[in-house]
């Protein structure tokens, strides 16, 4: 059974697209059979995969206007080794277009239902808003994760956060659940980290992932080369905690 995962937090430059890229990748290097799905048109996720945005010919925003299959739209990116439905500027109007159209917060998701078959994981990175595109994002999901920084404002956001889930799940998506809370960009000799950390642990118990994610300078350079870390630098701190999250991921039941 395939599993659906939304990448989303409504705060900007949190980690969701560094979360989505090093996600997937680990999740292939592992032997899954993984699509990542760029939700934001900034197209950062499909930039850092290695493939240009301003060169593509068919983009996820076609799907969501139903102009295109997803067979059609998905492309295999080579060093990551998961297959991608990539995303550029095109998509910011798609939030205007689909307002006329019926059922605009489930066109991911019933797009979704035609390939799901092929894949073990289908991971979707989704904007820092709280709007239409993210919506589908959490419609198409069985679970989401949430990236987050360990710092002043971040418990005040997620509460947000966590109210739209809880309005998904009576509205569109019984069934969606948060998978796990990720500490991201996590420096441990900041006291404040270390109490922002706590206070999560205290909220959302075994709901926040055991994986930290580290500060690690090779995070911010690989999306410069096209490449996951992993195929940046494998030994890094960063690569290994991406796979240990991948691995983490792995052993909670689906
Ligand atoms: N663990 C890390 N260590 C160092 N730099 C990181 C780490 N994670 C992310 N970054 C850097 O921080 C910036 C923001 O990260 P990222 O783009 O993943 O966040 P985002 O939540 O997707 O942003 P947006 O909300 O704009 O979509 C990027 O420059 C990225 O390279």
């Amino acid at each position: 059974m395939v599993r659906i995962l939304a990448i989303a937090n409504q705060k900007g430059g949190v980690g969701k697209t560094t979360t989505s890229i090093n996600l997937a990748a680990s999740l292939a290097s592992i032997g899954k059979r993984v699509l990542l799905v760029d939700l934001d048109p900034q197209g950062n996720t499909t930039m850092g995969s290695g493939v240009d945005k301003r060169l593509l010919d068919h983009t996820v925003y076609q799907i969501l206007l139903g102009e295109q299959t997803i067979a059609k739209v998905r492309l295999s990116t080579k060093p990551g080794k998961y297959d991608l439905l990539p995303a550029n500027q095109e998509l910011a109007g798609a939030e205007v277009e689909m307002v006329s159209l019926e059922q605009r917060e489930s066109r991911l998701k019933e797009a979704l239902q035609a390939i799901q078959a092929d894949y073990d994981f289908i991971l979707i990175d989704c904007p820092p808003a709280l709007n239409l595109l993210t919506l589908n994002g959490l419609c198409a999901a069985h679970a989401v994760i949430i990236p987050m920084q360990c710092e002043y404002y971040a418990l005040e956001g997620l509460s947000d956060l966590v109210n739209t889930i809880k309005r998904v799940r009576m509205g569109f998506n019984p069934s969606i659940r948060i998978e796990g809370l990720l500490r991201t960009m996590f420096d441990p000799r900041n006291l404040l980290a270390q109490q922002v950390s706590d206070q999560l642990k205290q909220h959302f118990g075994n709901k926040v992932y055991q994986t930290i994610i580290p500060r690690n300078i090779r995070l911010a350079e690989a999306p410069g080369f096209g490449l996951p870390v992993l195929y940046h630098d494998r030994q890094s701190r960063g690569a290994r905690a991406y796979l240990e999250l991948a691995n983490e991921i792995l052993a909670t039941a689906s």
